[in-house]
């Protein structure tokens, strides 16, 4: 969920009146477990404060190692005959950046990272840190420790938005913002073909509208086989979906894997924080064209419309443009060191792998 997207859309806010308690009915926490059975294995933790605390704390991006068994060197200066230990000293003081330390924190993400097959997909209460793919050595969003996540978490402006305005958009402004307890949400890594992922619109308990949701590529296949994944869209809705949700208007993501069976990805609110993609939301709030006789179905039909990814946007990394105006030196020291560690260790996998 965020507040802009600059995929070429042009944002016109007004069209729909999203309450905040919709957005609320969204969190992850509320739908997954009505929809269990549907969508892909999913662990929650509650955030301790100190973590969002750190989350937010813009200062500094120092994502501890210790997960990672790697040798961080925070150190005194007994230790500083090592080859590698740069100290930073600020006159006669010497300040040495520190990552904090979230020790139960880390078991409990650790245990539940093996208990779902230790790889995830990690997630706060309505949002993915899609944004911040390109930081990841592996370019993903796959994680196997708590400082991948929090390398994602922290350059992520969508993440940022989940923490900070959860409630922008909605048309309720005079009413008390909801509690929000804050989770981190993993879910079992599952590798998605993104052609076989489309976004749902329901309106009034009623299926009005599907999207090919990775809208950039033209695929054959969706236009090959439309007639079969509307259909089993459909049925997927009517079966496990439509009047099950807390509200009436939602959005609900989907996959149909190669065996044609649909899974649910994911709910969001309906309403213009949810990217509407191949529709725009006048369309879709107007109650025009759309949906006479069962949903309208869009997906890109030729290479021709190919857009460049919506993501692109989001590539420039703050912690070199913060460095070039001298404000935070310690944010690419630190960015770069957990690079190196990260290489290092996978160079290390890498050697065991091939001594086996
Ligand atoms: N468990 C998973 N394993 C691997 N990839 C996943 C997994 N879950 C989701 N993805 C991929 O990540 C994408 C984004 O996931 P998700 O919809 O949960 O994020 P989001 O932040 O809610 O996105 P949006 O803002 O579009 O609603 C999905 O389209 C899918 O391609
Ligand atoms: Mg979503």
């Amino acid at each position: 969920m965020r507040t802009t997207f600059t995929d070429g859309h042009v944002s016109v806010t007004g069209y729909c009146s999203m309450k905040k308690e919709q957005v609320v009915n969204c969190q992850f926490s509320v739908w997954y477990p009505i929809f269990k059975k549907h969508t892909i294995k999913s662990l929650i933790l509650p955030l301790p404060q100190n973590v969002i605390d750190y989350l937010l704390d813009d200062g500094t991006l120092v994502v501890s190692g210790s997960d990672h068994n790697t040798q961080q060197t925070h150190t005194n200066n007994s230790d500083l005959d090592a080859e590698e230990d740069i100290q930073w000293s600020d006159d006669e003081t010497t300040t040495t950046v520190t990552a904090p330390e979230f020790p139960e924190f880390t078991a409990k993400v650790l245990e539940a990272i093996n208990a779902l097959g230790g790889r995830v997909f990690p997630k706060l209460n309505w949002s993915a840190p899609r944004d911040a793919n390109w930081i990841a050595l592996n370019s993903s969003l796959q994680c196997h420790s708590l400082s991948d996540i929090f390398l994602l978490f922290k350059s992520s402006d969508f993440i940022t938005h989940d923490l900070t305005q959860p409630f922008l958009q909605c048309s309720d402004q005079d009413s008390p913002d909801p509690v929000v307890n804050y989770e981190l949400v993993l879910r079992k890594w599952s590798e998605l073909i993104p052609g076989g992922e489309f976004r749902c619109f329901v309106k009034e308990n009623k299926l009005i509208a599907i999207s090919q949701r990775d809208y950039t590529q033209y695929y054959q296949h969706i236009l090959k086989q439309e007639e079969q994944i509307c259909q089993a869209i459909q049925e997927f809705f009517s079966q496990h979906i439509q009047y099950n949700f807390l509200d009436e208007d939602f959005v609900f993501d989907v996959y149909r894997d190669s065996q044609g069976r649909v899974w649910l990805i994911d709910l969001n609110p309906f309403g213009e924080v949810t990217d509407s993609l191949l529709f725009s939301w006048n369309e879709l709030t107007s109650g025009g064209e759309i949906a006479q006789e069962g949903p309208a179905f869009r997906y890109t039909t030729s290479e021709v419309t190919v857009q460049p990814s919506p993501c692109l946007s989001y590539r420039i990394p703050r912690d070199f443009v913060d460095l070039s105006t001298g404000e935070d030196a310690y944010k690419l020291i630190d960015f770069l060191k957990l690079k190196k560690s990260q290489q290092e260790e996978s160079e290390e996998e890498e050697e065991e792998n091939a001594a086996q």
